[in-house]
């Protein structure tokens, strides 16, 4: 048998930094010949476009959740490209990396890996590397069980957005009482490579707080006694989602067809911030906008953190129409019925008032109200 190969989970939670650090990693020649495997929460997946300029080895897994109800495809997507490589329809497979959704819990993601008794052979879980935001991390680690137990289970630590004011201090030993004896590398400045993330000693549960053990043996019982057909305490989802998430969790899209002025689109995501921040997750779209129609924007918030919008050089696939995927907690249908509609039907004439905008002082934090050309 062909030796194992070997498989990262790359983990952390919502808008933490995942799909930027592996657009990085991706870039290393080291990482050729990696099979990356997306999973993504949202209806409509994003995240495989903005992955790299070409779409080879980069495998889409339908909406929903990895640690949920799509853990099965997981099982069947690493099994085809084994087959794939066995039949040499590929000509290697020097690596998988599994980028899960922020919401995952990881204990079920690992499991399915661990206890399978074709893939536990052919697959070495090499580690797990989940990404830390510095600035959302205190709140969300406090608020949401799956960001603790995605430290907890790290053999890698990547700390993010440290570059920003807001950054909490604090946030290091926070980590550091999830886990005790996981590298924290920085992601600003001298980013960790390849070499530093992956290779790790194979995953295992010395040196994690005693909790691991505890959430690995209860996915086991789980995993074995429903072959895990999402029946212990999921949420059946009445909207979008069928997963286990805490059911004030939803997810949706608001789609536009016609391009947006710029000024209308910065005051679009003022209002949304200023109205619904406290019930933001996670804010990310392509946008279609009058004044450069062939390059989308690129729009990213992570809970309150509105990320300076970026310009794609060209759109990353055949469907130009503006699509913004929300994760929200909390918020009433009416209020989602509202941001759809507002998005969907704004004025496509550009009033070019972003001075006004950028001099408001409910301006978005961190976001000039100005965007990149
Ligand atoms: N300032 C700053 N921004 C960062 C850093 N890392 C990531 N970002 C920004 O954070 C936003 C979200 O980053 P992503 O890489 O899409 O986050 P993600 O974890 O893949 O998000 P999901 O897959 O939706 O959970 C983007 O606008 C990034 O540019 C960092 O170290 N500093």
């Amino acid at each position: 048998m062909k030796p194992p190969v070997p498989l990262t989970v790359l983990t952390g939670f919502l808008g933490a930094g995942k799909t930027t650090l592996l657009n990085r990693l991706l870039q290393d020649p080291a990482l050729a010949g990696t099979a990356v495997i997306i999973n993504e929460f949202g209806d409509v997946g994003l995240d495989h476009l903005l992955v790299g300029e070409s779409e080879d080895g980069i495998i889409e897994l339908s909406s929903g959740c990895l640690c949920c109800t799509i853990r099965g495809q997981l099982a069947t997507t690493l099994e085809a490209l084994l087959r794939a490589l066995d039949n040499k329809r590929i000509a290697r497979l020097d690596r998988v990396v599994i980028e899960t959704t922020g919401l995952a819990d990881p204990a079920p993601v690992l499991q399915s890996v661990l206890l399978h008794p074709y893939l536990s052979l052919r697959y070495r879980l090499d580690g797990v590397v989940t990404v830390v935001d510095a600035v959302n991390a205190m709140k969300t680690i406090a608020a949401h069980d799956e960001a603790a137990r995605q430290i907890a289970v790290a053999d890698r630590i990547v700390l993010t957005k440290t570059d920003l004011p807001a950054a909490d201090p604090a946030v290091n030993d926070a980590i550091r009482a999830l886990n005790p004896s996981a590298p924290i590398l920085a992601a600003v400045g001298d980013a960790p490579t390849a070499a530093q993330l992956f290779d790790s000693q194979p995953f295992a549960i010395a040196g994690k707080i005693a909790a691991v053990e505890d959430w690995l043996a209860a996915e086991a019982h789980d995993h074995h006694a429903h072959d895990h057909d999402h029946a212990h305490g999921h949420d059946h989802g009445a909207r979008h989602d069928v997963s286990r998430h805490d059911a004030r969790i939803r997810t949706f899209t608001a789609i536009r067809t016609t391009p947006i002025g710029r000024a209308s689109l910065e005051s679009f995501l003022e209002r949304l911030a200023r109205n619904h921040s406290s019930h933001l997750l996670r804010v990310k779209g392509l946008v279609q906008t009058v004044d450069d129609r062939d390059r989308p924007l690129v729009v990213q918030a992570a809970q309150t953190v509105f990320h300076p919008p970026e310009r794609l050089p060209a759109w990353p696939s055949e469907d130009h129409r503006s699509r913004l995927v929300l994760i929200v907690i909390d918020l009433p249908e009416e209020a989602e019925a509202a941001i759809v509609a507002s998005f969907s039907s704004l004025p496509s004439i550009d009033h070019a008032d972003a001075e006004t905008l950028a001099d408001n002082p409910l301006a978005i934090a961190g976001f000039s109200g100005r965007f990149a050309r």
